[in-house]
């Protein structure tokens, strides 16, 4: 289970999420701009820390505001691909995929290149690229840190619609190969029922549906205890 017991407060805005997520398949994450998305992601990734609340995944405390626990990023075994499929420019696809790689065994490599098309680029440096290459790229690179949970924000929002369809078609083939749970926000919630196994809609900081396996739970709210404090310590 992924899960995402949180209250955290920037500006005016309140994110207020309590959630438990099965931690296999895709997970699509919908909502209108500015309905909290990217604030979820970034408490997820251990890239903003939460005022209050914890995090756990498959029952390992990320974060935990009353046990102290705040796991930094590169230990949450979680990946992030953003819209811009960030690469490194001076080195080839190939290298850029072995620099997070852990030791991944030979069968692994293969399947994710194989199951991202891209044996025919790792030679290549990411300028060289068409937008579509670059993503799959950047999500094989995620990929090969092999993380417990892929967070995809907006992977396919930049490109054309012919090549979103494809990519899309890859993120599901990668996803079914190798088996990590993905989480994946989208502005378009027909990209997103078609590629996901279950939807969490969220407006205004909060969670308002969850359709298929997912459940959503009441909101963590200021000022008392959580109403489920489950996460492990
Ligand atoms: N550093 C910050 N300080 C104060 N408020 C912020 C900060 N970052 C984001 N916000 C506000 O938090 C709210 C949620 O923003 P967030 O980026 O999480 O939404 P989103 O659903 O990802 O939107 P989009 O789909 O446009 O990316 C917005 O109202 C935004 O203005």
């Amino acid at each position: 289970m992924i899960e995402i017991h949180l209250r955290h407060r920037q500006g005016a805005f309140v994110l207020d999420v309590d959630l438990a997520l099965p931690a296999r398949g895709i997970t699509g994450l919908i909502g209108r701009s500015g309905s909290g998305k990217s604030t979820l992601f970034a408490c997820l990734a251990g890239h903003l820390r939460p005022t209050r609340g914890c995090i756990s995944l498959r029952g390992r405390a990320l974060y935990h505001s009353e046990a102290k626990i705040d796991v930094p990023p590169a230990r949450r075994g979680i990946g992030v691909v953003f819209q811009e499929g960030l690469l490194f420019p001076h080195m080839s696809v190939a290298r850029n995929l072995a620099y997070g790689a852990r030791n991944v065994g030979t069968e692994f490599w293969n399947e994710v290149i194989a199951a991202l098309d891209i044996r025919h680029i790792l030679d290549a440096k990411p300028a060289r690229l068409s937008g579509g290459e670059r993503q799959r790229a950047a999500i094989a690179r995620a990929l090969m840190a092999e993380p417990e949970l892929l967070l995809l924000d907006e992977p396919v929002s930049a490109l054309d619609p012919g090549l979103k369809a494809r990519t899309l078609e890859l993120i599901a083939r990668v996803q079914a190969r190798t088996r990590v749970p993905m989480i994946y926000i989208s502005h378009a919630p027909e990209e997103v029922r078609r590629l996901c196994d279950q939807v969490v809609t969220m407006q205004d900081g909060r969670v308002v549906s969850v359709t298929s396996e997912g459940r959503v739970g009441a909101p963590y709210a200021a000022g008392t205890a959580a109403p489920e404090l489950r996460c492990a310590r």
